[in-house]
């Protein structure tokens, strides 16, 4: 290693080196910055330089735009850390409270993502104090129950309609749901846990905590070139991704700018979001041979290529017989079940982090992924194919859904505007 300063060629290099990387390999993570999302990643302040002027590594110079046309935490490649937090509204708070709220955390989060405190009040907890900013996302999304809570049936879309059941559920309603969801990702575990602090010491006596769960993913940095990350049963995933630079990533992923035909228009430029926390049944995973767990997803744990043959990004011959004369990705694969061509073009961008809480009370590990999948229309993304996947998955033996919660995120806040306003005062 050289003796320049780490600002002078890490900092920009591994910054340039992950964006373009992400973007080229289509990526890793199949997440693609700049174009199409608006959440273009650039070095803050200068380069590596933190908020009192000191350099930093590229993992903390590294911040992603509180503004734009959609909110951030969309298209960002996955960070390293995650915290998914959903609110109630309290009693007797509404619309003018709710408002009060999403001023104060789009506020929170504008400063956050540029490596600030929250508020210039003071009273900050100083956790995230020598980082900077760390790829740090807020996104902001409202549940079913928020548009009644706050006199707002009439605009509440018809897209968060409740999801149907699924013979595999195996939910709890305290883990599940909730008025308001807030998503916050951060290449670094005290930042996030700083922005989830203030997040919630920002809901004041408006909105209480109705559930929370942490997640990770790869850290920046831990492969020799940006890759697709790996989920707990150790399979690259992300790979079938719709890709931002396909002319249908928008309309498969954004709710179009004019609002679109079903409107509504204050959901211009946003997203629904599904979530469902998925435990991975994994000391019955890991007893499988890896030919046996390969069949179960069709394609190959080494490198996410598929079972027919190629690279990771090679196309699945879904049509190649083996041998015996049996398709060489079996009928019943996770990835043949769940691609487009097999649900009639549906397609949803999959974000997801990895959780870890411990030995559950039967003795298994707690663990699995905090699935979310992004689309303009639960109905033509996660809905069909989770009916698909419910019928006949080789993954379903092996994964238990546990809680499950569909939010409506708006776009992203304008300049002077918070996220929401649109909503509330519209
Ligand atoms: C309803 C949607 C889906 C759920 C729920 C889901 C759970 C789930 N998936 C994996 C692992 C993999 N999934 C892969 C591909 C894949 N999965 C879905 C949808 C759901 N998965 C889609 C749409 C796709 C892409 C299909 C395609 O376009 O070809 C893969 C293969 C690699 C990849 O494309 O990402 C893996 C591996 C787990 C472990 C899991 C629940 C815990
Ligand atoms: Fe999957």
């Amino acid at each position: 290693m050289s003796d320049k300063p780490v600002s002078d060629h890490r900092a920009s290099d591994i910054s340039r080196r992950r964006l373009i990387g992400t973007a080229g390999a289509a990526g890793a993570a199949g997440l693609v910055l700049g174009a199409t999302g608006g959440a273009t990643v650039y070095a803050a302040a200068g380069p590596g330089a933190a908020p009192d002027g000191k350099a930093l590594t590229s993992v903390g110079s590294t911040a992603v735009p509180f503004h734009g046309a959609h909110q951030a935490g969309i298209t960002t490649p996955l960070q390293a850390r995650g915290h998914l937090v959903a609110f109630d509204l309290a009693p007797g708070a509404g619309r003018k409270e709710a408002a009060a709220l999403l001023r104060r955390w789009s506020e929170a989060a504008r400063r956050m993502t540029a490596g600030r405190p929250p508020a210039d009040a003071g009273g900050d907890t100083g956790v995230a104090l020598d980082a900077g900013p760390s790829s740090l996302t807020v996104t902001f999304g409202f549940g079913r129950t928020f548009f009644g809570r706050t006199g707002l049936d009439a605009r509440r879309p018809a897209a968060l309609d409740p999801l149907p059941d699924f013979s595999s559920d195996h939910l709890d309603p305290r883990r599940s749901d909730g008025d308001l969801w807030v998503q916050i990702g951060a290449d670094d575990a005290l930042v996030a846990f700083h922005a989830l602090r203030a997040i919630q010491k920002e809901a004041g006596e408006a909105a209480r905590v109705r559930w929370q769960m942490n997640g990770f993913n790869r850290s920046p940095g831990a492969t020799a070139h940006p890759m697709t990350t790996r989920n707990l049963m150790g399979q690259i995933d992300g790979t079938g991704n719709p890709k931002p630079s396909e002319s249908d990533f928008d309309r498969r992923v954004f709710v179009p700018a004019d609002g679109g035909a079903e409107g509504p228009e204050w959901m211009a430029g946003g997203s629904y979001a599904v979530v469902r926390r998925i435990r991975m049944l994994l000391d019955d995973w890991e007893k499988l041979a890896r030919g046996d767990q390969e069949k179960v997803i069709g394609r190959r744990k080494s490198d996410g290529a598929p079972l027919t043959g190629g690279t990771e990004t090679t196309e699945l011959d879904l049509d190649k017989a083996g041998p015996d004369g049996k398709p060489v990705i079996p009928a019943n694969a996770h990835a043949r079940i769940s691609a487009p061509e097999q649900n009639g073009g549906a397609a949803m961008l999959r974000r997801p982090f990895s959780y870890h809480d411990g030995i559950g009370a039967d003795g298994t590990p707690d663990a699995g992924l905090l699935f979310i999948c992004w689309q303009a229309d639960p109905l033509r993304g996660f809905v069909p194919v989770q009916r698909k996947l419910d019928r006949g998955d080789a993954l379903s033996p092996f994964v238990r859904h546990e809680a499950s919660g569909l939010f409506a995120v708006p776009g992203g806040a304008r300049d002077g505007e918070y996220v929401g306003q649109r909503l509330l005062e519209g």
